[in-house]
């Protein structure tokens, strides 16, 4: 079973194209990426699958249900942890929790998740209030998975946490995508999604520009890696290493000396030729090509993440609120609860 599938899934607001004809499929069982940088659609992607904002054209399906039709059952098995998540300030970390137990008719205990996510139960009786923006993420990430979804949604899930933080992330993803749970995880930090995912797409300016894998894109893009020799001969004539097959570049600058290559194998080659040549290697790394390239490659653009970012228009046309129970149940109810504390 396809896990998501979109046909064709447009979104306007009035002159400014959010997305565009987007038509993509997601297996189940999957970690999928979808990268961009800011302004590139992603949200609202999330947003017209959780149908909380309807498309100008198009259609999804999540789960098998239609995203429109049938949004109680989709929410019912998906898991969020959206962009720009709002809690309930005044109830404790725990009241959330019990909230997203209950909305969601999970079994997991609540210690359980706040183990998994790495949050003290101390804080954990304390008002979301007073938390830090990385405390904040980890109890929406709690939250997400409660219940066992069939689908995990996250969306820029690594904002505000320490790397302890992001290393604690993604030992969920795998241990949920173990579990059978297809993970769809939008990012624009780059790097961070290459660790898990099995395919990724690339989204910019409202428009799918790619969907591979990470090692298919890094073929198909061309992107290489690079060598980077330390020496105190400046003035470096490049010419020395013409010939090399493999060597696709080569800049010096001051004294280091950058060796793009297509082929691994032609580091040897590289070395030895710069020392038959006179030219004295002091120290030498290998800097892997990373994701911020292929984007590069297949954008023509650095990712930089505040390119895309039009100024918003007044108009919202939003149907339900990206709240963290996904829209499952009022959050009067837990504020009614706060005043009794957890
Ligand atoms: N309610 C709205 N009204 C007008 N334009 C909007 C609205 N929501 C989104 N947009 C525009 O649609 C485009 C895509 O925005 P979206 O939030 O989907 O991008 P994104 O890839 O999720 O970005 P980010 O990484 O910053 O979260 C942007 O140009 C944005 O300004």
């Amino acid at each position: 079973m396809t896990a998501i599938e979109t046909t064709g899934l447009t979104k306007r607001y009035g002159e400014q194209t959010a997305l565009e004809d987007l038509s993509l499929t997601v297996e189940s069982g999957e970690v999928f990426g979808f990268l961009g940088p800011n302004g590139a659609g992603k949200t609202t992607t999330i947003d017209l699958l959780l149908d909380f904002v309807r498309p100008t054209d198009g259609s999804a399906t999540v789960l098998g249900y239609d995203a429109h039709a049938e949004t109680d059952a989709v929410r019912d098995r998906v898991g969020i942890l959206p962009d720009g998540f709002d809690l309930w300030e005044r109830s404790s970390g725990y009241r959330h929790l019990e909230f997203a137990l209950e909305s969601k008719e999970g079994t997991e205990s609540p210690d359980a998740l706040l183990e998994r996510v790495g949050l003290d139960r101390d804080d954990a009786e304390r008002p979301v209030g007073d938390y830090s923006k990385g405390m904040r993420q980890r109890l929406a990430m709690a939250m997400a998975v409660v219940g066992d979804p069939d689908l995990l949604i996250l969306d820029e899930p690594s904002g505000g946490l320490d790397p302890h933080g992001i290393r604690t992330f993604r030992e969920i993803i795998r241990e949920e995508a173990a579990d059978g749970t297809t993970v769809f995880f939008s990012s624009h930090v780059l790097g961070q999604v290459a660790a898990v995912c099995d395919r990724v797409a690339i989204l910019d300016d409202g428009e799918l520009v790619t969907v591979d894998t990470i090692e298919g894109l890094r073929e198909r893009s061309g992107v290489g890696s690079r060598l980077i020799v330390d020496t105190p001969n400046t003035g470096l004539d490049a010419t020395i290493l013409t010939g090399i097959d493999g060597v696709t570049d080569v800049t010096a600058d001051g004294d280091q000396v950058r060796i793009s290559y297509a082929n691994p194998a032609v580091k040897a080659p590289v070395i030895h030729r710069l020392v038959e040549s006179g030219v004295s290697v002091l120290d030498f790394e290998i800097e892997e090509a990373t994701l911020e390239d292929l984007f590069a490659a297949f954008t023509g653009s650095d990712g930089d993440p505040s390119r895309n970012r039009p100024e918003a228009t007044a108009e919202t046309e939003r149907v339900g609120t990206p709240a963290i129970d996904g829209g499952a149940a009022a959050p009067e109810a837990v504020e009614r609860d706060a005043e009794v504390g957890r």
